[in-house]
């Protein structure tokens, strides 16, 4: 359902002198109602991977397919007309936007408070206050993560990006989090790419990949690619086995 081929991204030198390579040929495939679980260490180049699929970045090079459909030079709009949605890692405020609002924008329907409350009850906010509220900054930053996570949920796209859901996430939360992350595992009706160093998350993976200096280093089953990682290093010297399992809660 997507593929990237030889995707690369550069940003020019600060310096202005020459450029720096951001993503260096990734290639790789998502099959339909899979879970594909991205990690890697800080700074390897997940977060703009997932931009450049959802066309927030444009790549330097290469290919994306969408249900075999070149998208490539299509913008973000017209890939979320087609199926692919996207939830930041910090997510953006919108002032004079309710909740509620939000969710309804999302979903494309008229959703009513208990259908809202549902969608945020899978992110562990279940208070009817919250419709009310602005997406504004009045919200604690672990609110608007939720609150931005269940916009995708009702919004409920062919191919859903999640980066760094944990981010900023309270134990019973996250623990409510993964548990809709595990519906979606038994429904396989949606196709869900996660950005993730929990290993908890990684445990929903059909597959896991490993992004690290702009390179996929590894991809297959959580079961053939968690040996290759233990005790490995990067580049920097700093084991990527602790990037991944030191936020264990
Ligand atoms: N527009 C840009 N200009 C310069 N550097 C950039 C730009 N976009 C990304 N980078 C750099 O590219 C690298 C990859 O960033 P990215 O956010 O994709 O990493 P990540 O793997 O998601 O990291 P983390 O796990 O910390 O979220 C980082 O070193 C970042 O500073």
């Amino acid at each position: 359902m997507l593929e990237l081929k030889n995707i690369t991204f550069k940003v020019d030198n600060l310096d202005g002198k020459g450029e720096i390579t951001i993503l260096d040929n990734v290639s790789f495939k998502i099959e339909q109602g899979k879970i594909l679980i991205i990690t890697g260490p800080n700074g390897g180049g997940k977060s703009t991977l997932a931009k450049i699929i959802m066309g927030i970045e444009k790549p330097t090079s290469g290919q994306i397919l969408f249900d075999g459909k070149d998208v490539t030079n299509l913008s973000i709009t017209e890939r979320a007309r087609l199926g692919i949605g996207y939830a930041f890692q910090q997510p953006p405020r919108f002032k004079g936007v309710t909740v509620k609002k939000l969710l309804n924008l999302a979903s494309g329907n008229k959703l009513n408070d208990t259908a809202c409350c549902e969608y945020l009850t899978n992110v562990g906010l279940c208070s009817k206050e919250y419709l009310k509220r602005d997406v504004d900054a009045s919200l604690s930053g672990g609110e608007l993560k939720r609150i931005e996570i269940a916009s995708l949920m009702a919004r409920n796209p062919k191919l859903a990006i999640y980066d760094e859901p944990e981010a900023g996430i309270d134990l019973w939360s996250f623990s409510m989090l993964v548990d809709s992350f595990q519906k979606f595992k038994e429904n396989k009706d949606q196709t869900v790419v996660i950005i993730s160093h929990q290993e908890k998350i990684i445990d929903l993976a059909d597959e896991l990949m490993i992004i690290a200096d702009g390179k996929v280093q590894n991809k297959g089953t959580k079961e053939e690619i968690m040996p290759m990682i233990q005790g490995k290093s990067t580049s920097c010297g700093c084991p990527i086995k602790e990037v991944v399992l030191t936020n264990e809660r």
